[in-house]
């Protein structure tokens, strides 16, 4: 396996490390460490290619960022940051395009000012002094997105442009025991989140990869996916109300365990990407903490193989929390195999039985689908905890791949089961092809990470030689190419990444005509001067 230094610690008990020493990537610091050469190999000998260079970021000293266009009101100044390494900082989030963009030191979209409203009437006076003002506002949480969700990238007539950072809204205001659910804030990341639920013996259990930087507010902003694959995948499902601050007002919903009453009003704010309002706090269903876990890793000849036999779980009404397909090329590049045969990660958790019982019954039929068992347990060096380290450690690794001349990008969709084989070879083939034609050589792997009765979330991998200094046109055909043929045979977009800047092309197409123009009437009635994230989603 190739791995990288300050690789996080299991699920759940990851630390936020080096957030405001970060400069650069998902936690490279200024200057960034050397390379070792015995890095670069390892590199090379897994994927089989890689660059005769090594990139450092540039330092903040040396980074183009445009000077501020917006001073600083008095009436506000407490809240207000026009710092510009921290401008920086606010620029953009975790794509590809991102990450090459900082490495060369260039912020030319740099928001004017940063906002840190400590509660909800600054949120309140932050938006009232920008509708006034004619500035966008772009709610950030843990600017981990990767679908250009927080870049000011904004078009029109706006005097410049105010990101609203969350992080000083991280608390968990309340516990209510008896109906399991917490009033958490919006600016809570997943390690601050599940560090006060842990006093209460609770926790929410929402593990997205990105668990330990992104945050709760960015997770009902975007729908984003857990770890869970079987059941509650997407956040919506552990939300029991959202409040956000719109130019409008306050949008509060009931505390309910469910409601037939209309539309939900907390289904308009879920996906809204920061284009209605703030959001500030939310009350999710909460769990007690797991005792209980059991855990297996089952090799397959190829994908479909081991996707057929998790259809045959689902349909014995086996429901494992965590379960992970890879293909030949991701089992083989992680580490988790030593040869390129598929691999189904498996993984069991309650609070309150123990999992072997299940999981026997999960492997009786995966074997009887055609599966081998690599290995049962949480032993060390076991395929499944290979892949969770390398699971965890993926966004530090790509901090290294980057700087070491690797394209390193990642797209994710969903298709039904009647679909899904044939859907998967068109993308992943045309995905290769524009790999080999933009890139001369490379790798596009698949794993799916979500479950349903009918159908799946495929999530593809690209790696492949990056030329110095073209990376961005590089992507750019790839992702068209990968973009149109997700379309073309049927998927969405995005099971879970959002549409941000990046994907609204693809949005656009995919949803109904009508439905966009009610979008963009309940837009202009809540946000009338059109300050909210203007660029993203609509
Ligand atoms: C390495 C890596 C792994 C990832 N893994 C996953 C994964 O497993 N599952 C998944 O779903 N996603 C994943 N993502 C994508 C990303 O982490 C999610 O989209 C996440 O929900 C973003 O949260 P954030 O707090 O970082 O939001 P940001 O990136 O700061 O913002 C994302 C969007 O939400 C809006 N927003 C943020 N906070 C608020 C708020 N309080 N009110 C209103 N709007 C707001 C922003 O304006 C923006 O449009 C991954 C990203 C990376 C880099």
């Amino acid at each position: 396996m190739i791995s990288a230094t300050g690789a996080a610690a299991e699920e759940g008990q990851l630390e936020e490390s080096g957030a405001n020493e970060r400069w650069w990537g998902w936690a490279t610091p200024s200057p960034a460490p050397p390379i070792a050469d015995d890095v670069r190999r390892a590199i090379r000998e897994r994927l089989g290619f890689g660059a005769d260079w090594v990139e450092d970021p540039v330092p903040p000293e040396r980074a183009t960022i445009a000077p501020s266009r917006v001073a600083i009101p008095r009436a506000l100044a407490e809240l207000l940051s026009d710092d510009p390494r921290d401008r920086a900082l606010h620029t953009y989030g975790q794509s590809y395009r991102d990450l090459v963009r900082s490495l060369r030191g260039s912020f030319e979209t740099a928001p004017d000012l940063v906002a840190r409203p400590r509660t909800e009437s600054d949120v309140e006076r932050l938006l009232a002094w920008c509708s006034e003002e004619r500035l966008a506002a772009i709610p950030f949480g843990g600017g981990t997105s990767v679908v250009g969700g927080v870049e000011p990238r904004v078009e029109g007539d706006y005097r410049g442009v105010v990101t609203i950072d969350l992080s000083r809204l991280a608390r968990v205001r309340a516990v209510d025991r008896e109906s399991l659910a917490a009033c958490i804030e919006a600016g809570a990341t997943g390690p601050k989140l599940e560090q006060q639920l842990r006093a209460h013996g609770l926790t929410l259990r929402f593990y997205p990869q990105s668990f330990e930087r992104s945050t709760l507010g960015g997770w009902l902003a975007t729908r984003a996916a857990g770890h869970f694959a079987t059941f509650q995948q997407h956040i919506d499902e552990l939300v029991e109300s959202i409040t956000a601050v719109t130019p409008a007002g306050l949008w509060q919903s009931r505390r309910l365990p469910g409601s037939g009453a209309g539309p939900s009003p907390d289904r308009w704010l879920l996906g809204s990407e920061g284009t209605l309002g703030v959001i500030t706090h939310a009350w999710l269903r909460v769990r007690p903490r797991p005792r209980y876990r059991a855990r297996a890793s089952v090799a397959f000849g190829d994908l479909h193989a081991a996707a057929s036999a998790v259809r045959s779980l689902l349909r014995a009404e086996l429901e494992p929390a965590n379960l992970r397909a890879l293909d030949a090329d991701e089992a083989y590049v992680t580490g988790a195999l030593d040869e390129r045969r598929a691999l189904l990660v498996i993984g069991l958790e309650s609070a309150v039985e123990q999992q072997e019982g299940e999981l026997e019954q999960i492997l009786d039929v995966c074997r009887a689908s055609g599966g081998e068992i690599v290995d049962r347990g949480a032993q060390s060096g076991s395929a499944e905890g290979v892949w969770r380290s390398a699971f965890t450690a993926a966004p530090y690794l790509r901090d290294l791949l980057v700087r070491a001349g690797v394209l390193c990008e990642t797209f994710e969709t969903a298709i039904t089961w009647e679909r899904f084989g044939e859907f998967v070879e068109r993308v992943r083939q045309t995905t290769r092809r524009a790999v080999e034609e933009v890139c001369g050589a490379g790798l596009v792997s698949c794993r799916i990470t979500h479950f349903y009765p009918d159908g799946c979330a495929p999530y593809f991998t690209v790696l492949a030689p990056a030329r110095q200094g073209d990376e961005l046109r590089q992507w750019d055909e790839i992702k068209v190419a990968a973009s149109e043929a997700i379309l073309a045979a049927g998927g969405t977009i995005t099971h879970h990444h959002a549409v941000g800047r990046d994907h609204r092309e693809w949005y656009r197409r995919q949803r109904p005509v009508p439905f966009a123009t009610a979008l963009a009437a309940a837009k202009a009635s809540i946000d009338p001067a059109g300050i909210m994230n203007p660029g993203a989603l609509l």
